[in-house]
């Protein structure tokens, strides 16, 4: 059976893989995620990405050597600012005070891995927000959801409430493009749309 490993603790992209057919199991690893002085958002999650799936194939050694690995790193971007995850609610608050009435991009990239083989790509999807108030804006942080997630907000949960209109792939801007990640995969000989689960 054609499977990978996926070089993520995100219960979201676990799910999106699931609705594309791609089997996998589950690896932990740990990487640095500070950004680089001056590093562009998109440079950034695509670096990111490398080097969780590097990280990947080094902590499965032998094994890795069966199947590929699969990593992928979001974030959002408003101008050259990058808004990762808050640290703190306010922080949360503030990320979306910054994004109301606005356009921003939400950049994802993903890397794939196998012995010395090394791709990756980038994928980026505009996203517009309504203006909100403060208050909105608090009520939300208080749902506790914004607290994991790039930009303060998960379009797939309470957050799709905020957002007037996307350009681009939604599946991107919750954490995994569904169409690159399956492109990607078959470069590695995984198929989508396997029916077995493993
Ligand atoms: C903008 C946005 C982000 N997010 C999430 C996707 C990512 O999981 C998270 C950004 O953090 P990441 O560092 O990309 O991923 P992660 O730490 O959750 O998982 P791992 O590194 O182990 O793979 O924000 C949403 O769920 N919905 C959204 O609308």
């Amino acid at each position: 059976m054609q499977y990978l490993y996926l070089a993520s603790r995100s219960p979201r992209r676990r799910e999106l893989l699931q609705q594309a057919g791609i089997p996998f199991r589950l690896i932990d690893i740990e990487v640095d995620e500070s950004v680089l002085e001056d590093e562009a958002a998109a440079d950034y999650v695509e670096r990111l990405a490398r080097d969780k799936a590097r990280a990947g194939v080094a902590s499965q050694g032998e094994a890795a050597q069966s199947a590929p690995v699969l990593a992928a790193d979001t974030t959002v971007a408003e101008g050259t600012h990058i808004l990762g995850k808050p640290e703190t609610p306010a922080e949360a608050v503030d990320m979306l005070m910054h994004l109301s009435g606005r356009e921003h991009t939400v950049y994802t990239g993903i890397a794939m891995a196998l012995g010395d083989r090394l791709e990756s790509r980038v994928v980026a999807t505009r996203v517009c927000f309504a203006s909100f108030r403060r208050a909105d804006a608090e009520r939300y942080v208080a749902t506790g959801e914004p607290m994991d997630k790039a930009g303060a907000y998960g379009i797939q949960g309470f957050g799709g409430v905020l957002v007037e209109r996307i350009e681009g792939s939604y599946s991107n801007v919750v954490g995994l493009p569904v169409y690159e990640t399956a492109t990607l995969a078959a470069e590695f000989g995984v198929a989508c749309w396997q029916t077995e689960t493993l």
